[in-house]
């Protein structure tokens, strides 16, 4: 409260002012009514119109930032509060015939608090534009900004989903067959544990451009989780997948990454999985990758 009147000190103080001198006027040419005289109804309909747009001043001041537009509504409503404080003094304070300005006091605030209003409202609707405008932009920006891996520059798995679906909508009007493949390397935990997270990471950004390079201008990588890497191969069948994936495994083997902190040689191994697309859901058919994925393990586990 008492910030709020600091911040507004001035706008209150000019509108106490103006109030006072208007009641200062009226009693320096009219004469105060005796109580019978008052019309009360008058009374509650025009100062209980005062009070409200002194209501509507307190919380436009409360709610907006300082600035220019605050300041054309804030006016506006200061002159309609003056228009109908006016229009309430005459109910107390006896006006002679003679006086014509007083006519002047009461009205001609009014139609100018209108006009500042009207000025103040176009603003402020151009402002709530520009910030609509803006928020949109940062909505947009940081609903794409969740669909990219933080570690690669490859998207992640909800942008894979979204993609696969488009994928699977175009294979079908273009009759066109369409392939997933899945890199997952194997034991990566164990990159982790010996080398550390940090080390891990950068196994994951080497690994992520290895891919890259040895897919196809058409392709499309993402980061599924973790170790797990997907290719979306348009326009290609089962076998040409297979082949891509062998291609992919055997880059992967002789990927020579070296520790940092020593050096070493790290020696990774990946398990591949492949799947056609049919008339069915992205959500299927990376269920179809992942179960892929979890036999290529099961094999492996029998081999060691
Ligand atoms: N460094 C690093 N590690 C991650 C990241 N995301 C997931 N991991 C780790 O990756 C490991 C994945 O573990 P698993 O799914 O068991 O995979 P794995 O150790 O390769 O085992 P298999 O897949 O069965 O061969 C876990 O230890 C996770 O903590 C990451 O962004 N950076």
């Amino acid at each position: 409260m008492k910030s709020f009147l600091k911040l507004h000190s001035l706008t209150l103080i000019g509108l106490t002012a103006v109030a006072n001198l208007g009641i200062q006027i009226y009693l320096a040419v009219g004469d105060i009514k005796t109580w019978a005289e008052i019309d009360w109804m008058d009374v509650a309909g025009e100062g209980g119109s005062a009070m409200l747009a002194l209501l509507w001043l307190t919380m436009l001041l409360h709610s907006r930032p300082a600035g220019r537009v605050t300041r054309l509504l804030a006016l506006g409503l200061c002159c309609i509060f003056l228009s109908w404080w006016m229009d309430t003094l005459d109910e107390f304070i006896r006006l002679p015939e003679s006086v014509a300005w007083a006519n002047w006091l009461e009205t001609a605030p009014m139609p100018i608090g209108l006009l500042l209003l009207t000025a103040g409202i176009f603003h402020w609707h151009r402002e709530q534009q520009a910030i609509n405008l803006q928020m949109s932009k940062r909505e947009r920006l940081f609903r794409e900004h969740r669909l990219f891996d933080k570690l690669t520059p490859l998207g992640a798995a909800e942008y894979l989903r979204q993609q696969v679906q488009l994928a699977l909508q175009q294979a079908s009007q273009r009759q066109q067959p369409l392939s997933l493949v899945a890199v997952d390397l194997d034991d990566f935990s164990a990159i982790n544990h010996r080398f550390g997270h940090a080390e891990g990471d950068e196994v994951l950004q080497a690994t992520a451009q290895l891919l890259l390079l040895n897919l196809r201008q058409q392709d499309l990588l993402c980061r599924l989780a973790g170790d797990r890497f997907v290719a979306l191969l348009p326009a290609t069948g089962e076998s040409q997948a297979r082949q891509i994936a062998e291609e992919l495994k055997q880059a992967v083997a002789s990927l020579a990454h070296r520790s940092r902190q020593h050096g070493e040689r790290l020696q990774l191994t990946a398990s591949v999985a492949t799947v056609m697309a049919f008339d069915e859901t992205p959500e299927r058919l990376l269920e179809r990758l992942n179960l892929g994925v979890a036999r290529a393990k099961q094999g492996l586990a029998r081999c060691a």
